[in-house]
């Protein structure tokens, strides 16, 4: 895939905080309205690619490429960034202290004339369209954790990004959750979507990926389209991690689809 066609491309990133290495030379082209799933052990780098991404951390080296754009420039700022890039948090991060409707419609009014024209109408069809819409003047601590995770996403849309990053969208779920989850992926509201997302979750990767990718060390060592076989034999890093991921999966001693 060529830079040019791809909503983004990462070159050769790489991050260092002291003397840990932590990214390393990370190379990734994302097509529009794909969806990468980011598997790898504990400790890989997944999370601290994502928040590079839309700069909450900067790499010390590298290009981030969106369309085109290399969003590590310095005149790039992190909060045009993020009006690009929407990010859905682990632990949801809502304002505690606002409803529901009220968490959707920050940034809008704070982003200026442009994002807040139609926003209150724009924050009540997403909130429908997450299956929220009776829970606008709702708090955060009066959703249940599927729920917060809804709002998150909501509010990350709200904005119109253009890409979506998830960070372990499914860890605090439970089964039924995690199903909803999944739908929601296919649902107008995000199957277009460019989407990165960061999992341990293979069977959850395997149900809303195109293509899987696997880091390991801040290196992405491995990748594969959806369905595909990933070869195990080529990659014994990959075995390992599979094989501890799904200890009765039994059957993959020389390929695994995912
Ligand atoms: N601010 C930091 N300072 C020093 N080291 C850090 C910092 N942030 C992350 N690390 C280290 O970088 C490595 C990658 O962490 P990261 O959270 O990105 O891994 P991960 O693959 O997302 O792990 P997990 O699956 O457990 O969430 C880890 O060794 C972590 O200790």
């Amino acid at each position: 895939m060529s830079g040019s066609a791809s909503v983004l491309s990462l070159r050769s990133l790489c991050l260092t905080i002291g003397t840990h290495r932590i990214l390393h030379d990370c190379t990734l082209d994302l097509a529009e309205g794909q969806t990468v799933v980011i598997l790898g052990p504990s400790g890989s780098g997944k999370s601290t690619l994502m928040r590079c991404l839309n700069l909450l951390l900067r790499a010390d080296s590298g290009q981030i490429l969106f369309r085109g754009r290399d969003l590590m420039a310095r005149h790039v700022s992190a909060t045009e960034v993020r009006r690009m890039i929407g990010m859905v948090f682990q632990d949801y991060c809502l304002f505690e202290h606002l409803d529901v409707r009220a968490n959707l419609l920050l940034a809008p009014r704070t982003a200026g004339a442009g994002f807040l024209a139609d926003a209150d109408a724009r924050a009540m069809n997403l909130l429908a369209a997450v299956g929220l819409a009776d829970k606008a003047d709702r708090y955060p601590h009066e959703l249940s954790g599927g729920q917060q995770q809804r709002v998150a996403i909501a509010r990350a849309l709200v904005m119109r990004p253009e890409l979506m990053l998830f960070d372990e969208p499914t860890s605090a779920l439970d089964p039924e959750s995690i199903e909803a989850l999944q739908a929601l992926f296919r649902s107008d509201a995000l199957a277009g979507m460019t989407k990165i997302i960061v999992t341990h979750d293979i069977a959850f990767a395997s149900k809303v990926a195109d293509r899987i990718v696997f880091m390991e060390g801040g290196e992405i060592v491995a990748e594969a389209a959806a369905g595909q076989a990933f070869s195990a034999d080529a990659n014994p890093r990959l075995r390992r991690f599979l094989t501890h991921a799904m200890p009765h999966a039994g059957a993959f001693s020389s390929s695994t689809d995912l």
